[in-house]
C-alpha cells in the first residue's frame, strides 16, 4: 500500500470541508448525500487499495493507420505502467481500438471493404506498432468484441433504468470528423478548398453539419454541480493544472443534455440501442465504456475500477472529464483517480492528424532511430502542458548528445579494458573518498560531494516526475546527473593515474566504482523509458534482473559504510555501443563534401 499519508489526509480534510462547505448550501439533502457518497466511495477504496494500479490510453480510432501522436500516448502510458511495476504494484495497462461510428463506416466504404475487415486491418497495424515499440499492455480491447457489446448494453440499461436517458430530438451542429455535437458558440465560418462557405468547429477546425433527428438524450445538464464538487474535492483529478482549469471553465458554460444515439438509417456501424433497433448508440458512449469492459464490468470490475488512471490527448479532454464522469456518476460508479492530459505533436505548427494527413510514420521512424531512441525522444521532448513540433533533426541532435555521447560515452569509459583491465566492479576506498571532506586527506574534491548530493536526491525527484507524468523533467534531472558524472571522471582523469602506486590504484578503483554506481542508478531509473538500453547497460554492469527494482536502487552503499553487493563482481559481457551515433543524412553529407574540398 503506497498511498502517501498526506494525500489521504488532504482527501479527508476535503471531505469535511465538503460537508460543511457553503457552496453546498443550495443543494438538496439527497444530492448532498449522493455527492458525499461518491467522494467517500473513492476515498475508502483508496484506503483499501491492495497495490493495484490500472492505466489506460485512449482507444484509437481506426479510420486510418497510426501516427507518431498515437505512439506518444501509448509510450507515456507504458512508461507509467513499467514504473509502477518496478515499484512493486500490480499494474494493469489497457489500450486498444475504437471501431464504431460514421467515420469508420465512410472510411471502410472508401476502401471498398466491409467495416469489420477494415477495422481488423487497421487494428492489427496498431497492435503491430505497439509490439514493435515495446508497449507492454496487458489488455488490448476492440470495441467490436462481444465482451464490450455486453458491457455497453448493460451500462446503457443502468442509465435508462435510472431515468437518465430519455427519447428526445436533437437539432444542432455535428462534426463527423470529431464525432461530436457542438453549440452555436463552438462553431465558426470558414471556406473549404473550393472556396465554398462552410461551418467548422472552433476547436478542431473540422467541418460541421446541421443535424436534426430523433434520438436518445442523456441528462448531462443534471451533473454540473456534481462535477464541480468532484473537481474541487480532487484538485489533482485532471492534470496538468492548466487542463484542470479548462474543465472548470467548461463547467461555467452551457451544458445541454447530450444526444447519445443516432438513427440507424444514418449510422449502421455501431451497437444498437437495447430495445430499439432503429437507433445506434453514440460512438463516444460506446468507446468510453471500454475502460470498464477491461476492468471486468459488469460483474468483476470493482477491484480494478477504483484505481483507474486515464492518459488522454487534450483533443478528447471534454469527453473524458465531462461526459465520462457524468455517465459514471449516473451509473453510480466511482470516478477515475486521475485524468493525465498531454498536448499534441505538431508538424509545421499544425496538429499531426490522420485527417490532415500530415503524419509521421512511427514504425518507419523507429526503424531509423531505434525503438528506444524514439521512445526517449518522445518522452524527453514531449511536454504535457504544451505542443511540440516534430522534426527529424531534433531527434538526431537529442539522441546523439544524450544517449550516444553522454550516457553511452560514460559507460564506455568506465568499462573500457584500458581503465578496467580486470573487467570487474572495482572496490570503493573510504580513505580516498571519505564521508566528509576533512583537510586534504582524501582525493575527492568539493564538486564530487556535490555530485553525490545530486545523486542522493535523484531517485525522489524522478519518482515525483514519473508520478505526475512529467517524464521530461525526470529525464532533465537524470541528464544533469549524467553530465556531473562525466565531469567527475574528466576532472580526475583516471587514465593519468599511476597503477604501480597503490594509493593511485585505490583512487582509480574508487572513481570507477562511483561512476558504475551512478550508471547503475541511471540504468534502473531509465527502465520505464528505454527498456532495451537499460537492459544493455545493467547487463554490462553485471546487475541481475532481480536487482533492478526500485527497492534495489540504494546508491553507493559503501559511502555509507554498508556492503555493496556488486563490489568485486565480474562485469557482464560487452555487447557493443549503448547507442550508436545517428547520421544526419543530408547535413552530414554536405559537411563531408566541404571538408573534402578544403582538404584538396
Ligand atoms: N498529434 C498528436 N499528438 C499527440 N497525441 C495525439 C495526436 N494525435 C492523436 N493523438 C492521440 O491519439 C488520441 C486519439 O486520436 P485520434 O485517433 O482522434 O487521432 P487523430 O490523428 O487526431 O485523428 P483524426 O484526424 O481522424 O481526428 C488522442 O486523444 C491522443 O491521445
Amino acid at each position: 500500500m503506497r498511498i502517501p499519508f498526506l494525500f489521504i489526509t488532504r482527501r479527508c480534510k476535503a471531505f469535511r470541508s465538503l460537508q460543511q462547505s457553503p457552496f453546498l448550501s443550495p443543494i438538496s439533502a439527497q444530492l448532498r448525500h449522493q455527492r458525499i457518497a461518491v467522494l467517500r466511495h473513492t476515498s475508502t477504496h483508496l484506503c483499501k487499495d491492495e497495490g493495484r494500479y490500472y492505466i489506460t490510453t485512449p482507444i484509437f480510432y481506426v479510420n486510418a493507420a497510426p501516427h507518431l501522436g498515437h505512439l506518444y500516448s501509448a509510450v507515456s502510458a507504458d512508461c507509467l505502467h513499467r514504473y509502477k511495476l518496478l515499484k512493486g504494484f500490480n499494474s494493469k495497462f489497457a489500450t486498444g481500438t475504437d471501431e464504431h461510428g460514421l467515420k469508420i463506416q465512410q472510411a471502410a466504404d472508401a476502401a471498398g471493404k466491409d467495416p469489420l475487415t477494415f477495422c481488423t486491418d487497421v487494428s492489427e497495424r496498431f497492435k503491430y506498432l505497439f509490439s514493435s515499440c515495446n508497449i507492454s499492455y496487458t489488455d488490448f480491447i476492440r470495441t467490436t468484441e462481444e465482451r464490450h457489446r455486453q458491457a455497453v448494453e448493460h451500462f446503457w440499461s443502468v442509465l435508462w433504468n435510472k431515468g437518465l436517458i430519455y427519447k428526445g430530438s436533437y437539432e444542432g451542429w455535428y462534426s463527423t470528423q470529431d464525432e461530436s455535437f457542438l453549440t452555436p458558440l463552438q462553431v465558426t465560418d470558414a471556406l473549404d478548398s473550393t472556396g465554398k462557405e462552410i461551418k467548422v468547429s472552433l476547436e478542431s477546425g473540422h467541418k460541421v453539419e446541421w443535424m436534426k433527428e430523433e434520438n436518445y438524450m442523456f441528462r448531462l445538464s443534471a451533473f454540473r454541480s456534481q462535477l464541480l464538487d468532484w473537481l474541487r474535492v480532487n484538485p489533482r483529478a485532471v492534470q496538468p493544472e492548466r487542463f484542470y482549469q479548462t474543465v472548470l471553465q467548461w463547467l461555467q458554460e452551457d451544458l445541454p443534455d447530450l444526444s447519445v444515439s443516432r438513427q440507424r438509417n444514418r449510422l449502421q456501424w455501431g451497437i444498437p440501442v437495447p430495445g430499439d433497433p432503429e437507433q445506434t448508440i453514440y460512438v463516444w458512449l460506446d468507446a468510453l465504456v471500454n475502460y470498464l469492459t477491461v476492468a471486468g464490468y459488469p460483474d468483476k470490475h470493482e477491484q480494478w475500477w477504483h484505481v483507474a488512471h486515464h492518459i488522454v490527448g487534450k483533443d478528447i479532454l471534454k469527453f473524458h472529464a465531462i461526459y465520462w464522469p457524468s455517465f459514471l456518476l449516473g451509473a453510480g460508479l466511482p470516478l477515475p483517480q486521475t485524468i493525465h492530459v498531454h498536448s499534441h505533436w505538431t508538424v509545421g505548427g499544425k496538429k499531426m492528424s490522420k485527417s490532415l494527413g500530415n503524419v509521421v510514420d512511427p514504425l518507419e521512424r523507429s526503424q531509423v532511430f531505434t525503438t528506444d531512441g524514439m521512445r526517449y525522444f518522445l518522452l524527453r521532448q514531449g511536454v504535457p502542458d504544451s505542443d511540440c513540433d516534430y522534426t527529424d533533426d531534433k531527434v538526431i541532435t537529442l539522441l546523439n548528445a544524450e544517449l550516444a555521447d553522454s550516457l553511452g560515452g560514460l559507460l564506455n569509459r568506465c568499462t573500457a579494458p584500458a581503465l578496467n583491465p580486470a573487467q570487474v566492479y572495482p572496490s570503493f576506498c573510504t580513505e580516498s573518498f571519505p564521508i566528509e571532506q576533512i583537510g586534504n586527506k582524501g582525493r575527492a574534491v568539493v564538486e564530487d560531494y556535490h555530485m553525490l548530493n545530486a545523486m542522493k536526491s535523484l531517485q525522489a525527484l524522478v519518482e515525483q516526475h514519473y508520478e505526475s507524468m512529467h517524464v521530461y523533467k525526470a529525464l532533465e534531472a537524470i541528464t544533469a546527473c549524467v553530465r556531473q558524472t562525466n565531469g567527475f571522471v574528466q576532472r580526475h582523469a583516471p587514465w593519468k593515474l599511476d597503477r604501480r602506486d597503490s594509493r593511485d590504484q585505490r583512487w582509480l578503483d574508487t572513481i570507477i566504482h562511483v561512476s558504475l554506481e551512478c550508471l547503475r542508478i541511471y540504468g534502473t531509473l531509465l527502465q520505464p523509458i528505454v527498456p532495451e538500453i537499460s537492459n544493455k547497460l545493467l547487463s554490462r554492469l553485471g546487475v541481475q534482473p532481480g536487482e533492478r527494482s526500485w527497492a534495489a536502487l540504494n546508491f553507493l552503499p559503501r559511502f555509507q559504510g554498508m556492503d555493496c553487493p556488486f563490489e568485486g563482481r565480474a562485469l557482464g559481457s560487452d555487447s557493443g555501443l549503448l547507442f550508436s551515433r545517428l547520421e544526419r543524412p543530408n547535413v552530414d553529407k554536405q559537411k563531408a563534401k566541404k571538408t573534402k574540398k578544403q582538404q584538396k
